[in-house]
């Protein structure tokens, strides 16, 4: 398994090229499948995430190939409605097969993604929408098995999700728009990514609105067609490498991103005594000649707090002056990297769903283990800062969601190698 062995001490400071965002094209290269043709995408990232897509859209039967930097995928060819456990299990966004091969050819047997390291993760409002919009399904041997009636469509339903899930919005936006009738999503997720994802749609021929608000709605159409469609930047990879330049008194340009759906990181940047700069296209954090202050923090669906930089702002607490807490409301286990952190000295107590930092004195590498992806950034970023080596294990995580991770800090100065074991 890889590791990263990283020499601590130093200071990020130069220019970043951003990567297409991963949670934005999991559901859109799904999209794929609603297409009786060939769609092309472009700015898709290259992270194991995606190969693991690529090679369940193949196993159903989907052509998918680059060229070049763009990846184009044939949904016409899909003639298979199995998604298997051994490629479910690798990905829990696996799941959104479910609601495209449902609406395209009334049937799908997808295999439960199960829990992972930040928590059980059901996937019962995706179910349950479905249900409401026509399908029978029952859940047996580990898969989801759903069908129509012979010879029908889903119908178009009103559908109130209990919780704000970003993953049950996708699905059920993907199944409605090849629905008979209209469907209403209420209480949906805001995400960026799901503004994508429905321009995506769109752009197939799907008749979609509010995309972005808590109310989506969704006029069926008869088929969709394939398109061409460019991934958005990755927030969280930004973010990432904002909050790197920050804990260790650097100077980062962050390129190809946005900022419009940064806003409540930058918030946080800039109360934690950052200096932040927007421009249409990138954002520059510097912390030279600063002092980094703790920062409350307390994650919510968006436009809230993102749970998936929780852990990178845990790290920079730690590093910060002043004690601050991190309060977790999405996942009910996403504090693993704590007790590795504090392996490294931190100084953290952990109580319910509240992680509280207060100043550390000193920080010395360690060998730590990546327990989930945005826990394995927090580690990395420590490690940046830390004296002396530290060693970060079970890097696959990291490869899910991250293009090349020790690249591009090391282009920024971070002493940083993969070493394989
Ligand atoms: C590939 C992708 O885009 N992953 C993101 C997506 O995950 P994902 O789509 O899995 O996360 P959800 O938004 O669905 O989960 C939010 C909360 O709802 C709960 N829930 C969800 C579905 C359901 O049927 N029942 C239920 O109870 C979950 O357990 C969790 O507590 O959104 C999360 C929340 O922003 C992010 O951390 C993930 O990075
Ligand atoms: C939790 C994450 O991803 P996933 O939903 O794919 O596990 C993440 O991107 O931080």
């Amino acid at each position: 398994m890889d590791q990263f062995v990283i020499q601590g001490g130093t200071t990020l400071n130069g220019e970043v090229t951003i990567s297409g965002a991963k949670n934005a094209a999991l559901p859109i290269l799904f999209a794929a499948i609603l297409a009786d043709g060939k769609s092309t995408f472009s700015n898709v990232p290259r992270l194991r995430d995606i190969g693991t897509t690529e090679a369940l859209l193949r196993t159903l039967g989907a052509e998918v190939n680059w060229r070049g930097q763009l990846l184009e995928i044939d949904g016409a060819k899909v003639d298979k409605v199995l998604a298997p456990y051994e490629l479910v299990k690798q990905m829990r966004a696996s799941v959104l097969a479910l609601g495209p091969l449902l609406a395209r050819f009334g049937k799908a047997q997808v295999s439960l993604p199960g829990g992972c390291a930040i928590g059980a993760r059901p996937v019962d409002l995706h179910i349950a929408g479905l249900e409401k919009m026509g399908a029978t399904i029952r859940v047996e041997n580990g898969y989801i098995n759903a069908h129509i009636a012979q010879g029908e469509r889903l119908h178009g339903a009103e559908v109130f999700m209990e919780t704000v899930s970003v993953g049950a919005t996708e699905n059920l936006l993907m199944a409605a728009t090849l629905a008979e009738g209209k469907t209403v999503l209420e209480n949906a997720a805001r995400e960026p990514e799901i503004v994508n994802l429905a321009e995506c749609l769109v752009a197939m021929g799907a008749k979609i609105s509010g995309a972005g608000t808590s109310r989506i709605e969704v006029e069926g159409v008869e088929a969709l067609q394939g398109c061409e469609h460019k991934i958005l930047p990755d927030r969280i990879e930004t973010g990432t490498f904002l909050v790197a330049a920050a804990m260790s008194q650097g100077e980062v340009l962050c390129k190809n991103t946005d900022y419009h759906s940064l806003e409540p990181v930058l918030d946080k940047l800039r109360d934690a005594n950052a200096l932040v700069e927007v421009s249409q296209d990138s954002i520059f954090v510097s912390m030279r000649d600063r002092e980094l202050q703790g920062v409350n923090i307390k994650t919510m669906p968006h436009p809230g707090f993102p749970t998936d930089m929780q852990a990178q702002f845990t790290a920079l607490n730690v590093v910060a002056n002043g004690s601050a807490t991190i309060t977790e409301t999405i996942f009910e286990n996403r504090f693993m990297h704590v007790p590795e952190l504090q392996r490294m000295g931190a100084n953290i107590r952990l109580e319910g769903n509240t992680a509280y930092c207060g100043e550390t004195a000193f920080l010395s590498g360690a060998q730590v283990m990546a327990t989930d992806l945005r826990a394995s950034a927090s580690l990395i970023l420590t490690g940046i800062v830390a004296e002396g080596e530290t060693v970060v294990d079970r890097i696959y995580h990291v490869d899910r969601g991250y293009q090349r991770i020790e690249d591009k800090l090391s282009q920024l100065g971070a002493k940083i190698k993969r070493r394989h074991n």
